[in-house]
Formats: structure tokens, sequence, C-alpha cells
């Protein structure tokens, strides 16, 4: 993290200010700024995205996804603290899911825990265990560490949906950042996968769908969200989830910040090429229709979640693994790809 060095008589003015001294690099624009000067931009700029947007409406309610890492914990900070400055008008909640991960979802839950009271916003927890009988510890038990986290992605989403209906909520929020769409920009450019590369870098997803997600974060950049969560010294978790490798989402990663580290504004240009590509309408794109076992969405006979636990229930896991999966009958085409962790397709 660039935080300026206070060497005394050597450390410059906030360029935004010029009243105090520059206490960090700002990421984004590599301006040397004071910190009252950076919790302006940083807020005013989620401020502006989501009223440039229409995010929200008053009266809404909303979920903020909630897993107790540093990007969810900023997200519900600052949307808290912008609901109250500018009257959005908003209920919101805190929604974790707790996917049964020992040592890694337990401790971040508690995180979540102590947010409630400390931003006073309700929550409500949602377990893969109670939702589909099997804790992600069990499916790796049976499965191994290779596609563990297509079925941890596929249930996530689900289990995001579900605890958003039992809130009744009107919108999910997730913490998803600049340098996470800009990754998978690259990942579907890579995959060649047409349809997602269409709607990875859309701010609100799922309208739809049972129900819409937005990501506030489209254009706050990680390390900004790091250096908030710092200087404000907000309570979160840290620690990676010990079930997920992401080697191609990593190298992914690593190209957009060596890229970041020569042109800052390179995480913005990728997301700009993701919202300029036009998708040739000779491409097909699937159907959406209800899956015949859950009615949750699906393009499919059965939706990817009702295909996996039916191959986990019997004994077979593969069932609904890479590009053979599960013979359907209406579509016996591939039902899911290997997907890791952190996938904006969620
Ligand atoms: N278990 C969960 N429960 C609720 N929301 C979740 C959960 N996991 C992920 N999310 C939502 O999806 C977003 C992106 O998740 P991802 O797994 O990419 O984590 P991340 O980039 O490390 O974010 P965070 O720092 O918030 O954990 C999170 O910011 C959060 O809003």
């Amino acid at each position: 993290m660039e935080v300026v060095a206070e060497k005394p008589g050597r450390v410059r003015n906030c360029c935004l200010c010029n009243l105090r001294k520059a206490a960090l690099k700002r990421p984004k624009t590599l301006q040397q700024i004071c910190r009252e000067c950076f919790y302006e931009v940083f807020e005013e700029e989620i401020h502006r995205v989501i009223v440039d947007n229409r995010l929200f409406k008053p009266g809404e309610r909303i979920a903020i996804g909630a897993s107790g890492g540093k990007d969810s914990t900023v997200l519900a900070y600052v949307m808290a603290e912008l609901n109250r400055r500018h009257n959005y008008g908003l209920d919101l909640f805190l929604l974790s899911v707790d996917e049964g991960i020992t040592g890694y979802r337990d401790d971040s839950l508690e995180t979540v825990k102590r947010n409630e009271i400390q931003y006073g916003l309700p929550l409500k927890v949602v377990s893969y265990k109670d939702l589909y009988g099997w804790t992600m510890d069990e499916i790796v038990k049976m499965i191994g560490l290779k596609n563990n986290c297509t079925f941890c992605g596929v249930f996530r989403r689900q289990a995001l949906d579900r605890g958003a209906a039992l809130l009744k909520v009107d919108k999910v929020v997730t913490g998803h950042n600049a340098d996470d769409i800009a990754e998978t920009v690259i990942l579907n450019i890579l995959r060649g996968d047409i349809a997602r590369l269409g709607r990875c870098t859309s701010i609100t997803t799922g309208e739809d769908g049972p129900i819409p997600r937005c990501k506030p974060f489209k254009y706050t950049y990680e390390k900004e969200i790091v250096m908030y969560a710092y200087f404000k010294k907000l309570d979160y978790f840290s620690t990676e989830c010990i079930y997920s490798p992401n080697a191609y989402r990593g190298f992914a990663r690593e190209f957009i910040k060596d890229l970041e580290r020569i042109r800052p504004r390179a995480i913005l240009d990728i997301i700009k090429s993701g919202e300029d590509f036009r998708i040739a309408t000779s491409t097909k794109m699937p159907e959406q229709g209800t899956c015949e076992r859950c009615g949750y969405i699906s393009s499919q006979k059965w939706c990817k979640a009702c295909v996996l636990l039916e191959g986990l229930n019997r004994g077979l896991p593969k069932l609904g693994i890479g590009r053979r999966g599960i013979d359907n009958e209406r579509n016996s085409r591939k039902t899911i790809e290997n997907k890791q962790c952190g996938s904006l397709d969620f």
C-alpha cells in the first residue's frame, strides 16, 4: 500500500485541498492526497455511480452480500454511510452464505456478526447445509480439491437468491470491484465465453431472474478499498479460502496488476472495452426457463445446482462437471464448465 512517508519538510500538501499534508498516493490517479480528501473522493465516486446508474429507489430493501472480507465489509460501511448522508431511504440488511468451510467461513462469519452490531444492520445467514444438505467440507471430502469451486460458486449464487427471498429484499449488492470485473473481462475473452463477456461488465444483472444484483464498486480499485479499510480501521477478515487454488484467475489477476503498475487507468480501460463489446446477433444465447425440479431459473431442464446435487446424492459427483455433464434430454450439450471462485457470473 502506498502511504506517503512522513519525513519532516519533505511531505507535500494534499493536491486536492492544499491545506493538509498528503498521507497517501491515490492508486487510481497517483495523486498525493490527505486522508480526509481520500475518504471524500472514495465515497463520493461511489455515490456518483449509484446516482448515475439509478441503482436504487427510495423505500427499497437491499441485501448486502457480506462475506466478512474487505470488499463487502467496506461496501456495508459505505452503503450505510451514504444511505444516511444522502437520504437514499433504503432498508439495508447483511446477507451471508455459510458454505460450511471450517477454519475459513466460520471465522469470517464471526466478523460479519460484529459488523452487524458495528453498523447497525440486521444480519441473515443461510447455509449450504440447510439448503442443500451438504457443507463444502463434506463436498470436498467426497470430490477432492479439483472441481470444488464449481459446486461452491453455483450453490452460492442460488443461496444468495434464497436468502434474499427470505429477507424479501428488492436487490442484492455485492462487493465486486473494478479489478474483479477487469479480470473477468480478460478471463471471458481467454475462454471465448461470449455470453458471459456480454454481461460481466453490467452494473446490474439478473433483472430477468429472481432478484437483481448490483455492483456499486464497479469502478472502485481494490487497492483503494484496502486503503480505505486500513485507514478507517474497519473490522474485516483477510484470509483466502482454504479450498480455492484459483490458478487461472490468478494469472489474469497478476496480468491486471502488472498493467496497473505501468498504467493505473488500464483497469478502467479494460472495463470500458468489455462494455463496448457488441455480441454478434448470430451468437446463440441460452434461453431462460425454470428448473423442473426446484423452480429456480435455468436454461436447461434442471438448474446447475440440482444437477450437481443429484451427482452428490447419487455418489457420482462428476455428473454435472465438465463439458459432457449430465444428459438432461432437452439439451445434451455441456451443463457446467469448470469455473473458479470469485466468478462474476453469480
Ligand atoms: N459467503 C458469502 N456470503 C455473502 N456474500 C458473499 C459471500 N461470498 C462472496 N460474497 C459476495 O460476493 C462478492 C465477491 O466475492 P469474492 O468471492 O470475489 O470475494 P472477495 O473479492 O474476496 O470479496 P470480499 O473481500 O468481500 O470477500 C463479495 O464482496 C460479497 O459481496
